[in-house]
């Protein structure tokens, strides 16, 4: 039986960040923790491209502008849904996942979801570096483990 395990070390792959302008108060905390966490793994800051696009929901079609250029071996997607007082919420966090899952899998390309879904504002702080860790941070390592699971598997 072969067991494949990635390990975490970057300094040979290429990171695309998508991050949502929306809520940008919690979303600069989150691309902070991505980058550092990239940058503590071995990816050169050279090696990772950052795009802003106004909101969650246009998260999707930017991953997949990204790919297409063939620049990037993964992806990173963050943004901070909160829920408001009415069911957009449950749109845009439906949309923004079946958008970023849907063009990591038609693409055969890593796109990590660092989107934060969450009743408050207190709840998204705690998840960007607060209290309750970095959600960022924590799609950056999981970015890198998947893509050396998926080098061993094509190797
Ligand atoms: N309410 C939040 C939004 N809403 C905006 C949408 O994401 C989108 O930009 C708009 O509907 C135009 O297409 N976006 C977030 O990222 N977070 C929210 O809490
Ligand atoms: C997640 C949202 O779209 C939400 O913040 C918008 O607030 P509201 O539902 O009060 O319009």
């Amino acid at each position: 039986m072969t067991t494949f395990n990635g390990k975490i070390g970057g300094n040979e792959f290429k990171v695309g960040i998508v991050v949502a302008r929306f809520n940008a108060f919690v979303t600069q905390q989150l691309l902070a923790g991505a980058q550092a966490s990239l940058e503590q793994h071995g990816v050169n800051a050279k090696d990772i491209d950052v795009a802003w696009v106004p909101g969650a929901f246009e998260i999707p079609l930017t991953v997949q502008k990204m790919i297409a250029t063939k620049r990037y071996d993964g992806v990173i997607a963050l943004g901070a849904v909160i829920r408001g007082a009415t069911a957009h919420f449950d749109y845009v966090c439906s949309g923004v996942t079946t958008g970023v899952m849907t063009v990591s899998l038609a693409t055969d390309t890593p796109v990590m979801f660092g989107i934060l879904t969450t009743d408050t504002i207190e709840q998204a702080m705690d998840r960007a570096g607060f209290k309750s860790g970095n959600k960022g941070a924590d799609c950056a390592v999981s970015l890198l483990e998947t893509l050396d699971v998926q080098r061993s598997l094509e190797a």
